[in-house]
């Protein structure tokens, strides 16, 4: 068995960890560069958490420029098993108004300047992300949002865009034509990452705003969207304490194999892999690679 650590990258307004103990943030270095800020490693209740503000301290790091591949291996580095996303959003429904919180389980990913795969040439690997988020870990958010009294959807696709700008009202009407119900701009190639990673990962997307579609509300900009993330990341924060409190201790084994996904990936012949990739990848793929 493996024992649970659990990670929670912060989206923006989400920045530190409440209610920690035996907690410092260490500067975690990988073969990809640095990941956005220093990891905080703590614990809640006894579990061991750790902590990655996705955009930094202060925020000074813009979507596109978040050197995801950084992030991830850090987390694993860290020794994360299951990792929660908290994520600002735009909705694209009626009915997700400002303040709901959807745990989404479907990605379009629409983002073309990033990079989305730890493997390459000379290590090549296709994982599944077919359910890009793992189920069990989805069903303790939804018990530990229950636990926390936050209002939340189970289910919804989440549309990542480039940014950094806001979608134009042409692209808003389009991605809610697609059946889209969110929209934001972090969590591709993220959730991508972090299956290669074989590191379980859900999302919690806690709506701000109503992009630019909806006639009765102003078009979003960030004055807006900060006016309702305060009360939002206090509620996440609040979700987050119950969830690490009652957490599995034992990293429960994914149904769908999100932990085991290099399982089944990797194509590259032994003899043909390019050693220097191999060991870049000791930490993300060190599992099935050896070493
Ligand atoms: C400040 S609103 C736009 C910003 O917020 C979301 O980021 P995150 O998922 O890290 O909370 C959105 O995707 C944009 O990056
Ligand atoms: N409307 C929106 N579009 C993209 N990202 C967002 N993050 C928060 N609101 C957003």
């Amino acid at each position: 068995m493996t024992k649970t650590v659990l990670g929670i990258i912060g989206g923006s307004g989400f920045y530190n960890l409440p209610g920690i103990e035996n907690a410092h943030w260490e500067k975690v270095m990988t073969p990809w560069g640095a990941p956005s800020d220093e990891i905080l490693f703590a614990e809640i209740a006894g579990l061991p958490v750790r902590f990655l503000p996705r955009h930094g301290r202060g925020h000074p790091v813009p979507p596109s420029a978040i050197n995801f591949r950084a992030n991830i291996d850090a987390l694993k580095r860290a020794g994360v098993t299951d990792l929660v996303s908290i994520s600002a959003c735009g909705s694209l429904r009626e009915d997700l108004a400002p303040g709901h919180f959807v745990l989404v389980d479907q990605f379009v990913d629409r983002t073309f300047a990033r990079e989305k795969s730890f493997f390459g040439p000379g290590l090549v690997a296709h994982v599944s992300v077919a359910d890009p988020v793992s189920p069990l870990l989805v069903d303790a958010v939804a018990k530990a949002a229950d636990a926390a009294g936050v209002v939340y959807t189970k289910g919804g696709t989440y549309l990542v865009m480039e940014g950094p700008q806001f979608s134009t009202r042409a692209e808003s009407y389009l991605y809610r034509s697609w059946g889209m119900d969110v929209i934001g701009m972090t969590n591709m190639p993220e959730a991508k990452l972090a299956r290669e990673a074989e590191i379980c990962y859900a999302t919690v997307a806690m709506v701000t705003d109503y992009d630019c579609w909806h006639d009765d509300h102003d078009d979003v900009d960030v004055a807006s969207i900060i006016a309702v993330m305060k009360s939002n990341t206090e509620k996440a924060q609040r979700l987050v304490t119950r969830l690490a409190q009652d957490f599995p201790r034992e990293h429960p084994e994914c149904p769908i194999g999100s932990d085991r996904a290099l399982d089944v990936a990797i194509i590259t012949a032994p003899e043909a892999r390019d050693a220097s990739l191999v060991r870049k990848l000791d930490a993300v793929a060190g599992r099935v690679l050896g070493g």
